[in-house]
């Protein structure tokens, strides 16, 4: 029997990243889009590392989303083996306020791409997001519930300036 994963794999660096990481799981609960969470570290766990990408593809995920902090080479690591899209959240870090973590994962070597989002819950949100508007290329049903909640943004936008 094979178990078909959901669309998109959460993986984080330390169980110390999931305040940030469940902005991510936030954006995708709202649009109805399943995932799942785990803690994946390319410096402590580096064999289940190579396990999770190596197989996330014929696991049945569509789309990564890795977050990490300080030297994260979570993401990269991730990318560089498995062709699935991947989602860079930089978790802000205490020592350097997450700039360590953005440069870590967004100066990838070409070849292969890390797409890397803001510092913190704001990008760890439109990770969540972005996964979204991925899988609505092959889902008409959740790019229309993406276009209802972009219009209900734009009108909460318009309201609080009315107001
Ligand atoms: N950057 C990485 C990786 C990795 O890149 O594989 N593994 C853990 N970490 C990061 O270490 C920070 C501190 O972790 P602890 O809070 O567990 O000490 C976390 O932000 C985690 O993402």
């Amino acid at each position: 029997m094979t178990t078909s994963a959901p669309p998109v794999a959460i993986v984080m660096g330390s169980r110390s990243d999931w305040p940030t990481m469940k902005k991510a799981a936030d954006a995708l609960d709202e649009l109805g889009v399943a995932y799942e969470a785990q803690v994946v570290s390319a410096h402590r766990t580096p064999q289940r590392l190579v396990e999770f990408a190596t197989s996330a593809k014929a696991a049945g995920y569509q789309v990564i989303i890795a977050g990490a902090g300080g030297a994260a080479h979570l993401p990269g690591m991730v990318a560089s083996m498995t062709p699935l899209p991947v989602l860079g959240v930089p978790v802000q870090s205490k020592a350097l306020s997450g700039l360590d973590s953005l440069l870590s994962i967004v100066q990838m070597p070409g070849g292969i791409p890390v797409a890397t989002l803001a510092i913190g819950e704001a990008g760890a949100r439109n990770a969540g997001l972005l996964a979204a508007q991925i899988l609505s290329l092959a889902d008409p049903a959740l790019a229309q519930r993406l276009d209802a909640q972009r219009a209900a943004q734009t009108d909460s936008v318009a309201q609080s300036v009315e107001d």
